[in-house]
């Protein structure tokens, strides 16, 4: 797998900081530790490595749940998003932020769009009034090559405001699968409906047809592309409690461009991969938050003409992904 190439470029992927001044707590089911102060101290060694590589990256991708949602509970956010933001200032490469549930219990989404987390970078596309609000873009940090930010919350019942349209929308979603007064507890049924809880989202139509039009400009240019969002949408690449509420809008359509290569995500701390029936490799990176103190948990992304090889650090395993 070790190649001696140059890479065009490379990044650095990291998911689930879950930062908070807190002491170490557990999951929902109390099967797995988290440490929150010690998510930063992992986050600083990463940073470190990063800026010390012989081949410095081009950006990091920042997967989602930078923070914790503990934060909120103790009117800690600010100072919580601060201290990891301040943490991020040391790193010589640009930071790209994608949402996820815990940026929600934190944040409503229009601070979130007025926040550092907004890393959007406007494009020269013309303007589309529909994907006001939807946080999803676009960018291309090489000839040949572009990168998809998702909007995994658009449909959702914690990243949209009461009063929205696409509030009711998601809960008459979410309530069409799941029975429970509590609605983070899974439905019991069907393994494949666990998905319906509030701690997931999906993705509105518009988002989708947004997607399809990138995708095919990116088929047209002959471009390499990689889509990331905080939430997986292949159920190989994850649990199926951690899938995206419409994760079959989105995979079939990715299947059917030819310029998708990979789909990255993180919310599954456990992480996972598996490479879908038309070669799309789908990683779901395992969550620094539930590292123990002394590992690891981030990975750089070395991108060639025709593969990415991926060196994992810690619980980050190693990959090379060949591109189909
Ligand atoms: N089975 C469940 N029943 C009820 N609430 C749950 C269940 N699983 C998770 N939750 C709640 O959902 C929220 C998100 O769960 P959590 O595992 O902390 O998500 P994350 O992995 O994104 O941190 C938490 O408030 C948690 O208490």
């Amino acid at each position: 797998m070790e190649s001696n190439a140059t890479p065009v470029f490379t990044f650095g992927i990291i998911a689930d900081i879950q930062y908070a001044d807190l002491k170490d707590g557990y999951n929902y089911h109390r099967t797995r530790k988290r440490y929150y102060r010690n998510s930063l101290h992992l986050l600083r060694n990463a940073i470190r490595h990063w800026n010390e590589e012989n081949v410095k990256p081009s950006f990091i991708l920042q997967l989602g749940d930078i923070i914790d949602g503990f934060n909120s509970k103790h009117g800690a956010s600010e100072e919580a998003l601060k201290t990891v933001i301040d943490e991020f200032r040391s790193c010589s490469a640009q930071v790209h932020h994608v949402w996820g549930n815990h940026e929600f219990y934190n944040f409503s989404r229009s601070d979130l769009f007025s926040s550092v987390l907004n890393s959007e970078v406007k494009g020269d596309e013309e303007k589309d009034d529909r994907m006001d609000y939807i946080y999803a873009y676009h960018f291309s940090p090489a000839p040949k090559f572009r990168f998809v930010v998702l909007d995994a919350y658009d449909l959702s019942i914690i990243g949209q405001e009461e009063s929205s349209e696409k509030y009711s929308q998601s809960l008459d979603i979410i309530k069409s699968h799941n029975p429970n007064e509590e609605l983070n507890q899974p439905p019991g049924i069907y393994p494949m409906d666990e998905r319906f809880v509030k701690f997931n989202g999906g993705f509105s139509q518009d988002q989708v047809d947004w997607l399809d039009r990138v995708l095919t400009g990116a088929d047209e240019k002959g471009e390499k592309v990689t889509v990331v969002s905080h939430v997986p949408v292949h159920p190989f690449s994850t649990s199926s409690i951690c899938l995206a509420w419409n994760y079959d809008d989105v995979f079939p359509l990715l299947q059917s461009h030819k310029s998708v290569v990979c789909f990255m995500a993180g919310h599954d701390h456990d992480g996972g991969y598996c490479v879908d029936s038309s070669g799309i490799h789908h990683l779901t990176l395992e969550g620094l938050i539930e590292t123990p103190p002394g590992g690891d948990a981030f990975g750089t992304v070395y991108v060639y003409e025709d593969k990415m090889i991926l060196k994992g650090k810690g619980r980050i395993k190693n990959r090379e992904l060949l591109y189909r």
